[in-house]
């Protein structure tokens, strides 16, 4: 590998490794495996380990996994919560062992070996005994306030026992996971299947997901469990093993690990991770490994940690559960965008606590390079709930005459819904990246029910109960075509919807039909951003609706947008003067007088993108390009197009852009750090984005401001660094108010 394919590979990884930690913190949704996405960041550390030249404070691999979401109080913890080095290898452990015998100079070194419990991480304070905050990892200096949420868990005591002969520390930092019990994510999953909601993917997501609610009631509904395992900052010190500290967590009345080893050398611990792995299936939470800790904590001191993990501590993350059965049969599922996804249907077999009879296979490259064949036997693996996925064949045991899968072929050359025709298309769509087959024709069944159930997803307009079962069986029958005929079905149409067969109905139902009824009016007044991007419009995600939303008053000003005109002239300019430059290679000027003729026009044409770029085009955020633009014009051009919008006049329905009419804020970028003296981070970035303005992650030089409050960490420095202007409250109303 060159330096320079070096450099491009660390940059697609990072881009990777963020676009997962993005759903899988912060939305909750990832759409790998842990194993493979360790395999990616694994990439990615030892890239940036060889070619030192590449490496960045900015990568993923150097920061903890932000969970911060909106609509809570931030608060900084007082001793950082770090992550965990991991590793799925025994030699690592070991060398862990060898590190730390030669740091320490001993080789009696005491471990504790501990089940690393798959929830997400919380922080309980304690102070004199009495409970006072809950707050998620964050970023690790700080994260969301959530104790309304916590204080729904039963187990979490409001006051902690007295410990006869010990003291009760003043001020206590107790780490641990939140989690849904297996039965509890049962339970959940049987309602929303009844109700023909789309189920949860895992317990972890569906926990990590509850936590963030804003609406405690909503936290209730879902039963979390709570367990503790250490200590942040505690104040004054109340123990000296990492034993000792689980006696006394469960002597505190605090819910404890099942079962922890207390072990003298590394072949000890290496025995007690395997025991562990024998019996964790049978704890009440999910466990992905077993940690493995320096017993005496003078020592762990010693040890130190780097900025992201301690030094004395190693997971050990057990492999995904696989096994292997028969390849029967490929199926061809179509997407609400009509992508052509394969899925393997299998000799059924039980993996990991369930049958399995059916995992996907992504795409039709996929299939190939893994050169995968219907008959063959194939090794599947399932982590945690996320649906199983194919990994390998075996070629060797092949039956004679499996021939290499062929898509197109498989379906006749037309969609398996509707028979309509296919085309191999570039897609960047979440389902499906990179080449894939799509049915062309947007009236195909399988599309129209995706997108209605699109449409009253969460994220689009919330219209609970019309999941994926529901929207098809509607489209099915024949009440909707497109999502807007949603509106047009009675109550008792819904109530009595039989999702079920013939022989064993189960109907829709009273309750959730006045459910949908509610939903659907409530979501009538939902601003055009919603709208826009329930509607599916090709290439238009959230972000991008956003943006569209807040500079369009209405669809009748999107469909005849000056702004997209501009966009799409800029774009025709730019590749005129590419083609019209007078030094270009691919297009020479024939002589001289041509080349001062184009030098002129050239010119000529650079006025004109500036002027557009000043004008029209100020504060033009790179979510509205041209491919974004022409996507746009083209759907509401289209007979698809027009008549949704024709069928949403006809109900009345006429979204509001919030536009902003060119605020103090237009074009500029903030950037917030540390806790403000007065306004929450909420309501900070509400200031922002209603005056015109944008709010990023991360200091760069486009960064018109970073706002800064107490505690500010590194993007303070950074910005120092860059040199972008640092502004603290008063100065940042000054500004607001027009100052
Ligand atoms: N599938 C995806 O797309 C995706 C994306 C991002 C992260 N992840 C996964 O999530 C993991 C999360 O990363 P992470 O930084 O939280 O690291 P981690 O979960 O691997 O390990 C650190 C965390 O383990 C927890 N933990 C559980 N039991 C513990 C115990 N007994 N002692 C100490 N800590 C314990 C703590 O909360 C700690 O923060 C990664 O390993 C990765 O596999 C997956
Ligand atoms: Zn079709």
């Amino acid at each position: 590998m060159t330096p320079a394919e070096a450099q491009k590979r660390i940059a697609q990884l990072r881009a990777e490794v963020s676009r997962h930690d993005e759903r899988y913190y912060r939305q909750a949704r990832p759409e790998i495996t842990d194993f493979a996405y360790d395999g990616l960041k694994r990439e990615l550390a030892e890239l940036e380990a060889r070619y030192p030249e590449f490496a960045s404070a900015d990568s993923p691999t150097q920061q903890v996994g932000d969970d911060r979401a909106q609509g809570f109080k931030e608060v900084a913890h007082r001793q950082k919560m770090l992550s965990l080095d991991n590793t799925y290898s025994e030699e690592e452990v070991r060398a862990f062992h060898t590190r730390l015998a030669k740091l320490l100079g001993s080789g009696e070194l005491h471990y504790t070996v501990e089940p690393k419990i798959d929830g997400l991480a919380i922080s309980l304070t304690y102070e004199q005994g009495r409970f006072v905050r809950a707050v998620t990892r964050g970023t690790g200096e700080k994260g969301d306030d959530v104790t309304a949420n916590v204080l729904t868990i039963a187990t979490v005591p409001r006051e902690l026992k007295a410990v006869p002969g010990t003291t009760m520390p003043d001020f206590v930092e107790i780490r641990g996971e939140i989690y849904l019990t297996a039965a509890e994510f049962q339970r959940l999953n049987a309602e929303r299947a009844a109700a023909g909601e789309e189920l949860y993917a895992n317990p972890r997501n569906t926990a990590a997901g509850a936590i963030k609610q804003l609406d405690p009631n909503e936290v209730a509904k879902r039963k979390l469990s709570i367990v503790l395992y250490s200590l942040g900052h505690c104040e004054p010190s109340v123990v000296q093993t990492q034993a000792e500290l689980h006696a006394r967590l469960k002597a505190w009345g605090l819910p404890g690990v099942e079962r922890i080893w207390h072990v003298k050398g590394i072949d000890a611990a290496w025995a007690a991770i395997g025991e562990l792995d024998q019996l964790r299936r049978s704890f009440a939470y999910g466990t992905d490994g077993a940690v493995v800790k320096l017993d005496d904590l003078a020592l762990q001191r010693e040890a130190g940690s780097t900025a992201k993990a301690p030094s004395w501590a190693i997971a050990y993350k057990y492999k995904p559960d696989t096994a292997r059965t028969r390849l029967k049969a490929i199926t061809i599922q179509v997407g609400k965008t009509g992508i052509l996804s394969p899925v393997a249907e299998l000799e059924p077999v039980f993996l990991a606590g369930s049958t399995i009879a059916r995992a996907t296979l992504h795409n039709e490259e996929e299939i190939r390079r893994k050169d995968i064949r219907i008959g063959d036997l194939v090794e599947i693996e399932k982590a945690g709930e996320v649906i199983p996925a194919v990994l390998r064949s075996f070629p060797e045991e092949r039956p004679a005459g499996a021939k290499e899968f062929d898509l197109p072929a498989a379906v006749e050359h037309k969609c398996p819904v509707c028979g309509g025709r296919i085309a191999k298309l570039e897609v960047a769509a979440e389902e499906a990246q990179g080449v894939a087959w799509k049915c062309q024709n947007y009236d195909c069944s399988a599309q129209r029910a995706g997108r209605l159930g699109f449409f009253c997803s969460r994220r689009a307009l919330a219209i609970d109960g019309v999941g994926g079962v529901v929207a098809a069986k509607l489209v099915e029958l024949g009440h909707v075509q497109d999502p807007p005929d949603l509106y047009h079905v009675p109550q008792e149409t819904l109530g009595t919807l039989n999702l079920g067969t013939a022989e064993e109905p189960r109907m829709f139902g009273e309750k959730n039909a006045a459910k949908v009824v509610a939903a659907r009016e409530a979501a009538m007044a939902l601003p055009l951003e919603k709208w826009l991007y329930a509607l599916s419009v090709p290439d238009v995600g959230e972000s991008t609706a956003r943006e569209l939303g807040r500079r369009h008053r209405s669809f009748a000003e999107l469909t005849d947008s000056p702004l997209l005109r501009a966009v799409l002239k800029k774009a025709e300019l730019l590749a005129e003067r590419e083609q019209q430059a007078p030094n270009s290679r691919k297009n020479p000027p024939k002589d001289e007088a041509d080349k001062a003729r184009r030098k002129e026009l050239c010119a000529q044409l650079d006025a004109a993108i500036t002027a557009l770029d000043a004008g029209v085009l100020a504060g033009v955020p790179s979510e509205i390009g041209p491919a974004v633009a022409a996507s746009v014009v083209e759907f509401f051009a289209s007979e698809p197009g027009r008549r949704l919008l024709a069928k949403l006049a006809k109900l009345g329905i006429n979204p509001q852009g919030s536009v902003v009419a060119a605020g103090v804020f237009t074009g500029k970028t903030f950037v917030l750090t540390g806790t403000l003296p007065t306004l929450n981070r909420e309501e900070a970035e509400q200031k922002i984005l209603a005056a015109g303005g944008k709010v990023s992650g991360s200091v760069s030089k486009k960064t018109s401001y970073v706002l800064a409050g107490a505690e500010a960490g590194s993007k303070l420095e950074k910005a120092q660094q860059l040199g972008v202007p640092v502004i603290d409250e008063v100065e940042f109303l000054r500004l607001w108010g027009g100052g």
